[in-house]
């Protein structure tokens, strides 16, 4: 399934959250990264069809997402930054209700349900009440719910906000599992819940998308701007306070500083592969 954005604008008091947004994506996991504010959000709120863009267009397969009515909506599965779940309810009744309002029959919604479940692992849970779920355990029912009409689009605003590293781990892997033939837009500020998983990375940054490819190309494309220095305690507090580390190691009496810089920091600098953090580091430095 192919998803085309073209154009796609928002503003806010004459502010653009979105501008002139276009890009194409296929099957596969797409990592939305931005810093806070980038228009993530906005985007995805556009693409699902919560908020108006003020221009632009969205196209499913070359058809307009905003005339296919429910035809769209059953292509879409989507969790949304803040779910709301109704805390007294079961996991089951929960999902049994979202079946009803996205109108899958209950006997095919319950099979779902059960199968879904499993897949995340969360069986046994499913006549717990919602409010007495761990953080990771509801994240992963609002992927069930996102996941229940067996979407070819799947959109997820950050989808581990909030998750401990475990937790985070593991809905990374379930992203790849369901990925299968179907398109995943997800948007995140943490580079390694989309490094690995993803085929390619949209950076946004101040709703302009500034650059998009696989991870080897964005680390390419840096390369030649990142350097490490390994020097002294004193040197090393000089470098951070007048360069952008994205780490600092100590290793005995010295320190190796990892830093982006379009030149060279320090006569003994040396170049270093770039890593998916360091692209951010550069694209959002001083932010
Ligand atoms: N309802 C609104 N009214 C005014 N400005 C808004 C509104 N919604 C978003 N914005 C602004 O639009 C810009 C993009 O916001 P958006 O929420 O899309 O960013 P984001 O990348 O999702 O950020 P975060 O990671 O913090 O969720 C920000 O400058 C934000 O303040």
């Amino acid at each position: 399934m192919k998803v085309s954005f073209q154009n796609v604008s928002k503003q806010y008091k004459g502010k653009y959250a979105l501008k002139n947004f276009t890009t194409e994506l296929s099957e596969g996991v797409y990592g939305l990264l931005g810093a806070n504010g980038a228009g993530k959000t906005t985007l995805i709120n556009i693409f699902v069809g919560i908020l108006g863009g003020d221009n632009g267009t969205v196209l499913i397969d070359g058809q307009d997402a905003k005339k296919m009515g429910k035809d769209f909506l059953s292509k879409i599965g989507y969790m949304p930054q803040y779910p709301i779940f109704y805390r007294d309810f079961t996991v089951m009744d929960f999902l049994l209700y979202m079946c009803a309002l996205k109108g899958i029959p209950a006997e095919q919604g319950k099979e779902r349900a059960f199968d879904l479940l499993g897949i995340v692992n969360l069986l046994d849970a499913k006549d717990k009440k919602i409010g007495a779920l761990s953080g990771g355990m509801r994240q992963r029912v609002g992927i069930v719910q996102a996941m229940l009409g067996d979407p070819k689009i799947l959109i997820l605003d950050e989808p581990t906000a909030g998750l401990d590293p475990s937790e985070r781990i593991r809905f990374r892997n379930l992203i790849s599992q369901f990925a299968q033939g179907r398109t995943i837009l997800l948007a995140t500020h943490i580079v390694s819940d989309v490094e690995c998983i993803a085929k390619e990375i949209i950076i946004l940054k101040e709703g302009a998308l500034i650059t998009q490819g696989t991870t080897d190309v964005l680390e390419q494309s840096i390369y030649g701007k990142v350097w490490e220095v390994t020097t002294n305690a004193k040197e090393a507090a000089c470098l951070s306070n007048e360069y952008y580390v994205s780490n600092m190691k100590q290793q005995g009496e010295n320190f190796s500083v990892r830093i982006v810089s379009d030149s060279s920091p320090a006569a003994n600098a040396v170049k270093a592969s770039p890593n998916l953090e360091d692209v951010f580091l550069y694209y959002f430095r001083g932010q």
